[in-house]
């Protein structure tokens, strides 16, 4: 990527320009009122190119903009060469300079469509095949433990990209599960994390998957060797760990040294990042809970929003659309966050997954010329399902000090049409009312009148809503595998997106190094004060303090 900074662009001079002279014009009530067209204008309908049918709404007019301003922003994605980025993307070129890697998770839902340049890449129906293989053999009960009983828990034991990605797509697809396969999630390396989780295993019955790219993280590796022991205190044989753990990752050699043999580990490789990896072997967890077709769905949702980011026109892709939305906020209004708010009991764990995806991707200073940057990138991601955000964080949103522009999401449908789908109708019209009230508020006049002239000023001012807070909103029919997929995909290109505009590297993760050298180093101080040494007065104080009320 060129590594220009963005505040070098003509675009982003432009779009400074019109956010100093238009600002106090782009005011939602008055653009509504001026254009009866606004709504047909910033909204557009996706439906997925090839694959599996996938339609869904994205209705932005609801954000601080007029064509003048979207049309800016559009030639800052074209100043930035975001097209020309993208093909390096898709076509394999080493994107991930510092690491000198390609950026490949397209080619996990590929399907042999497009050619890809690079090594792995053709076996990745191998591996889909061998993941189908064995999930069918789990689920049917062909696959016994080592007293010969059917696998009824399965335990996933990574953390990060290795974690959050299964988390969030197991829980979203739960409408979908296999419900007397029980999967279980550890990452933390708290050992209450394992041993409450444990409490629900039976060695007799659990497999035990072990994903990790590198499979040297410390937290993964501690958790897998504990577990390894807690089947052994039963199991004794070593040789029984076959039928019960499984490994995903690309390190065949480390995987190996741990006991778990060749053909129990599912290959993936240096071109999938970890945040980007659910679509790898490391989804392994979610074919065994949702079934393999399930699975390959999933991919094939991601894959027809991959085909529309790649050739829809700039002014008709989402990804795009999005990304910009987010620049226009983040660069120029100065928004510090961004909330994800589906409105979907089963994505309550949407934004935990988002959290690592743009934040771990953009959360960047520095650009991959190495230029310090002189505006904000990655914002902050945060969120909850509706409609629990509104009864904890959402008074802030409306009337708080800070713009938070918000993507709010859900279903037409729901899996769960309890009471003839009235708690869904509920559900909805509170996802239709919270982006009508943040964009309209209510002003003054209307506050007075509701409460009559015996209002007291402060309780009048109280109740007034400025409005004015920005939001998109995105409707789907149902949340199926490849309405997820393809949702998830449609968040994944924002993010790229965004990335080549700030001119940063989304795909490496050095801000997380630091704290784990230290965290080493200071493991081999723990036990004596004496050996506590090279640092600042506030850590040893800390350590000390530790050292002297710990009781094991
Ligand atoms: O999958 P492994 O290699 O265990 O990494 C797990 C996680 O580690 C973190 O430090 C980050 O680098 C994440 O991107 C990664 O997903």
């Amino acid at each position: 990527m060129s590594g220009r900074l963005a505040s070098e662009y003509p675009a982003w001079k432009k779009l400074q320009q019109l956010y100093d002279s238009e600002k106090s014009k782009l005011v939602l009530k008055d653009l509504f009122a001026q254009d009866p067209q606004r709504f047909q204008k910033f909204s557009r309908e996706y439906n997925s190119p090839d694959g599996p049918s996938v339609t869904f709404l994205l209705d932005f007019s609801k954000n601080l903009i007029d064509e003048r301003v979207l049309s800016t922003l559009l030639d800052l994605v074209r100043e930035a060469e975001v097209e020309t980025y993208r093909e390096k993307m898709f076509s394999g070129e080493h994107i991930n300079t510092s690491e000198d890697r390609a950026v490949l998770h397209v080619a996990l839902r590929n399907f042999d469509e497009w050619k890809i340049n690079e090594g792995g890449v053709n076996d990745v129906s191998s591996v889909l095949a061998h993941i189908k293989e064995f999930t069918e053999s789990v689920r049917s009960g062909a696959w016994k433990g080592y007293t010969g009983k059917t696998i009824d828990t399965i335990v996933n034991i990574g953390i990060g990209g290795s974690d959050l990605g299964p988390v969030m797509v197991t829980e979203a697809l739960k409408a979908y599960s296999k419900r007397d396969l029980k999967a279980l999630f550890v990452s933390n390396i708290d050992g209450t994390h394992l041993a409450e989780t444990l409490r629900e295993c039976n060695p007799e019955t659990t497999l035990f998957i072990i994903a990790s790219k590198t499979f040297t993280t410390q937290e993964t590796i501690t958790n897998a060797t504990s577990a390894r022991d807690w089947f052994l205190a039963t199991a004794q044989d070593k040789a029984h760990v076959a039928k019960h753990f499984v490994a995903l990752s690309t390190n065949t050699k480390a995987v190996t040294e741990f006991g778990i043999a060749q053909e129990n580990m599912f290959q993936f490789w240096d071109w999938v990042g970890g945040r980007y990896s659910l679509w790898s072997a490391i989804g392994l967890s979610i074919a065994l809970v949702i079934g393999y077709d399930n699975f390959e769905l999933l991919l094939k949702g991601a894959h027809g929003m991959d085909k529309h980011f790649r050739t829809a026109p700039l002014e008709q892709n989402l990804p795009v659309l999005l990304a910009v939305l987010g620049i226009w906020y983040n660069d120029f209004y100065g928004a510090q966050t961004h909330a994800l708010l589906p409105y979907d009991q089963y994505l309550h764990k949407f934004a935990d997954y988002f959290q690592q995806g743009d934040m771990e991707s953009n959360g960047k200073f520095v650009t991959k010329g190495g230029q310090r940057v002189d505006y904000q990138t990655g914002p902050i991601i945060w969120g909850a399902a509706g409609t629990n955000g509104q009864h904890s964080f959402y008074q802030l949103v409306h009337q708080g000090t800070k713009l938070i522009p918000c993507d709010f999401l859900a279903p037409a449908t729901t899996h769960n049409p309890i009471a003839h789908s009235k708690h869904h109708r509920i559900l909805l019209s509170n996802f239709f009312a919270q982006p009508e009230a943040l964009a309209f508020g209510k002003t003054e006049a209307e506050v007075r009148k509701e409460l009559g002239a015996n209002a007291s000023e402060p309780l009048v001012k109280s109740k007034v809503f400025e409005g004015n807070r920005p939001s998109n909103s995105i409707l789907f029919p149902v949340l199926d595998p490849q309405t997820l997929g393809a949702l998830i995909a449609l968040y994944e290109h924002k993010i790229f997106t965004q990335g080549v505009v700030w001119g940063i590297n989304s795909f490496d993760q050095m801000g997380v190094e630091l704290g784990k050298v230290l965290a080493k180093n200071i493991l081999a101080q723990l036990e004596k004060p004496q050996d506590v040494v090279g640092h600042d007065s506030s850590t040893t104080g800390l350590i000390h303090y530790y050292q002297k009320h710990r009781k094991e």
